[in-house]
């Protein structure tokens, strides 16, 4: 298609997080001649080549994402999901979009739905922090060997992988599971429900720890060591593949054409990492959300004794990438943090909170983010408290104490990571580190990570996952010819803010100090 052909080319984002979700409206336009679009320096290379056009975005609809706990599990509302997302398209349309070309899902990764032969949901998707999941990690690693496990997939060792789930399901004899056709994961599943069309996007695919890294297939071995049908699983699509349209019936009900749907990359942290407006080659990365996810793009898995030992992951990217990467618990703290505070009464907004975090002390304890009690505690403020007081040092007493110590041990391992990820690629050095997503709105967090790093830190966009997700669909239109393209376009739309590092010695003696207490 030619540029001219793309005057205006409108798509619609869907990007669904742990605890919210949004509709996003993407419009590609040509800028005006004599404005060379590619303005913002990020300080890491030279400006990219002149952008004919300009991405504009504009949230047409949010919505809340409450996981819903029956009896002693907690499970998503995948068919209020479902709700949202016929929502938004009907906004979009209030909105003034009349003409869409096309719509896409991300979501988060490791979750599913499992479809009997008709192409009906079983059940509930669980969510990913059920504990149905507990201690079944080491019970597979036993079993499969996590040497040959890792090997395979190159995937890290979550307790909540959809591997572990499946296991979970098998052990406890599962009629559900028994009964299963098809398992489409969260975003296939909202899609299949669209457009009727089942189709198995490999970005997300890759994070079950079912996926062979190197073929990019269903690992057979693995599903037979499992007991597990190879046919519950579809071949993995690439991302950016074509997935039908909008059904007939979807069409009635919401009084809309068939708007043709895209498989983009489907895991957030995929649309994310296509988002990152960098003109460097190789560069660093921080998706930064309920989750934390630091790395790099690599062109092969890096399936070495290191990695497996560090926990590092290659999950699967866009353009046939890889990403490696760390987990690391992240925004999730300070959101647990709120919820306890909020149920006591004592309700702070996050911007509060941060202020409050931004008076507190220094330096006045660590934590471990990723010390497995983080994961889904009873009450977080309690939890940190008990890792303090285990540990020897200060029990932080107020929120803002709290999240002080909160964002400073987030920054700290964010070095931690970084500073593996460069060992890891080959022993590069980044001039610095891309922040996006929606937790660049924590500015302090931005200021404590140029600070920790000791590197500056370019923020933005805070709308990542929504963002990737849209040139993803603009690839597949073919408005924009590539990732280069597309970085290029995103840094002249939204170009980033630049923290520099500040009281290094200060932070220097912090890193000590961190490194000991957890143990790295
Ligand atoms: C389960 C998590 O959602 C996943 O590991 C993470 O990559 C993610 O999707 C963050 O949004």
């Amino acid at each position: 298609m030619s540029r001219a052909a793309c005057a205006a080319a409108t798509a619609l984002a869907f990007d669904l997080g742990a605890s919210s979700g949004r509709a996003v409206i993407g419009k590609l336009e040509p800028i005006d001649s004599g404005d060379d679009g590619d303005q913002a320096n990020t300080g890491a290379g030279a400006p990219g080549p002149a952008v004919a056009r300009r991405l504009t975005v504009e949230e047409v609809h949010r919505f809340p994402n409450d996981p819903v706990q029956v009896g002693r599990h907690l499970h998503w509302d995948i068919l209020r999901l479902l709700h949202e997302i016929k929502q938004g398209i009907v906004k979009a349309r209030h909105a003034g979009h009349h003409a869409i070309d096309s719509l896409a899902i991300d979501s988060w990764a490791v979750d599913f739905g499992l479809l009997d032969a008709s192409g009906q949901l079983l059940s509930n998707p669980r969510h990913y922090r059920d504990h149905q999941t507990d201690g079944l990690m080491e019970e597979v690693g036993t079993l499969i060997g996590r040497e040959p496990l890792f090997a395979k997939t190159g995937i890290q060792f979550l307790p909540f992988n959809t591997i572990y789930q499946l296991y979970a399901l098998k052990k406890r004899g599962s009629v559900q599971l028994q009964q299963a056709d098809k398992l489409l994961m969260i975003p296939d599943l909202l899609r299949y429900f669209l457009t009727g069309v089942m189709m198995s996007e490999s970005t997300n695919a890759s994070t079950t720890q079912l996926l062979n890294a190197r073929t990019g297939e269903w690992d057979a071995g693995l599903l037979e060591r499992l007991q597990l049908q190879a046919s519950l699983l579809l071949p993995p699509v690439p991302a950016g593949t074509r997935a039908g349209a909008l059904s007939a019936e979807v069409c009635a009900e919401l009084g809309v054409p068939a708007i043709p749907v895209i498989a983009v990359g489907e895991h957030d942290t995929a649309s994310a990492v296509a988002a990152v407006p960098a003109a460097e080659e190789h560069f660093a990365y921080l998706s930064c959300g309920t989750w934390s996810l630091l790395g790099t793009e690599v062109k092969e898995p890096v399936l070495s004794r290191q990695a497996l030992d560090w926990n590092f992951t290659n999950e699967g990217g866009v353009n046939g990438t890889y990403r490696l990467l760390r987990n690391i618990m992240g925004l999730w703290l300070v959101q647990e943090c709120k919820r306890a505070w909020d149920k006591a009464g004592l309700s702070l907004s996050f911007p509060q909170l941060v202020e409050l975090a931004e008076q507190a002390e220094p330096f006045a304890a660590f934590i471990d983010p990723d010390d497995a009690g983080f994961m889904n505690p009873v009450h977080m403020p309690e939890q940190i408290q008990a890792y303090c007081s285990r540990t020897g040092q200060y029990l932080p007493q107020s929120p803002g104490e709290t999240i002080r110590i909160v964002l400073e041990s987030l920054a700290l391992q964010y070095r931690v990571v970084l500073e593996r990820t460069e060992q890891l690629a080959g022993g590069r050095r980044f001039n610095g580190l891309h922040m996006v997503g929606g937790g660049i709105n924590n500015r302090l967090l931005c200021r404590f990570t140029a600070n920790a790093i000791g590197r500056p830190v370019w923020a933005g966009p805070a709308e990542g996952s929504a963002i990737g997700n849209l040139v993803v669909q603009y690839m597949a239109l073919g408005h924009i010819s590539g990732m280069q393209e597309a970085r290029t376009m995103i840094r002249a739309s939204f170009p980033p803010d630049t923290y520099m590092p500040e009281q290094s010695g200060e932070w220097e003696q912090a890193y000590a100090v961190f490194r000991k207490i957890t143990g790295v």
